[in-house]
């Protein structure tokens, strides 16, 4: 599905009541079957936009319209850096909750229960209780719960910032092949530069006080394997133009605390 971001605002009043622009005049798309990555320096408004795409939230000005709804409500699969399961639920029951929720049948339940299941690589633990599992394999179970109703759109919030390096790196992959099979449009926010040149189809560069959109990049390297060799210098110069887009930015957000 098609998402059109137009003319985006949002405006906060802070602790004394003073208006804070946190997102000034947005415009962006996100095109079928496309991965699009938000970068930016802490507090540049990449959590509240993805909030308002996903109507968490509403904007201050413009409006998101999702292309073909006919005004029904997009189906949206979200994964949060805090990994939202229901502690009391097992693997299978939390990557089920979308679909009873949406009045699927059993069948159909315990099918796609399955599948993404499968998917995300944890057959074994369908049974087990979030609290047993380590974090990434709940990062996994959350990615399949918003997978299993087949969204229109992938909204992933920073969601393996909480997991260690290595982790991390292999979730990256995880997901990459996922995306491969699934094709979803996805909006991905994060602050790491090289997780955004690995998974983006195009890069959001935000500019912070207020959140303007500072540049958008297409990532020219084949979409797997961007890692090897043969690419690193492309990617590494990719990497570099977005850091010297945020550089300063992120200096002026590191002064402020
Ligand atoms: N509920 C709120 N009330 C007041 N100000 C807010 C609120 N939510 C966000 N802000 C402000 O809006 C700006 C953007 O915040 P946001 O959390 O979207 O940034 P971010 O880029 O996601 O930051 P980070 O990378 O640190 O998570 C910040 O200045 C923040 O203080």
């Amino acid at each position: 599905m098609r998402i059109v971001i137009e003319e985006v605002g949002k405006t906060f009043l802070d602790s004394k009541k003073r208006e804070v622009t946190a997102l000034q005049n947005i415009n962006f798309s996100i095109e079928e079957q496309e991965f699009v990555v938000l970068v930016g320096p802490s507090g540049c408004g990449k959590s509240t936009l993805l909030n308002i795409v996903g109507g968490l939230m509403s904007p201050t000005n413009g409006s998101v319209y999702f292309e073909g709804t006919q005004g029904k409500k997009p189906n949206l699969g979200i994964v949060f850096q805090e990994i939202a399961l229901f502690p009391w639920r097992t693997v299978y029951e939390n990557v089920i909750f979308g679909l009873e929720e949406n009045g699927a049948s059993k069948q159909e339940q315990q099918e796609k229960g399955r599948h993404y299941i499968e998917m995300v690589g944890l057959q074994g633990f369908e049974n087990a209780y979030p609290k047993q599992l380590s974090g990434g394999m709940r990062q996994r179970a959350g990615i399949a719960r918003a997978l299993a109703i087949e969204p229109d759109l992938l909204l992933m919030d920073e969601p393996f910032s909480a997991l260690d390096a290595q982790t991390r790196t292999l979730m990256q992959e995880e997901l990459l092949t996922i995306w491969n099979r699934t094709r979803l449009s996805t909006l991905y926010v994060t602050h790491n530069i090289q997780e955004a040149v690995y998974l983006a189809d195009r890069v959001i560069v935000l500019s912070r006080h207020p959140g303007q959109i500072k540049s958008i990049i297409q990532i020219d390297l084949p979409k797997m394997g961007r890692d090897q060799e043969e690419y690193r210098s492309r990617f590494e110069q990719y990497a570099d133009q977005i850091w010297q887009l945020i550089r300063h930015d992120a200096q002026e957000a590191l002064k402020e605390g």
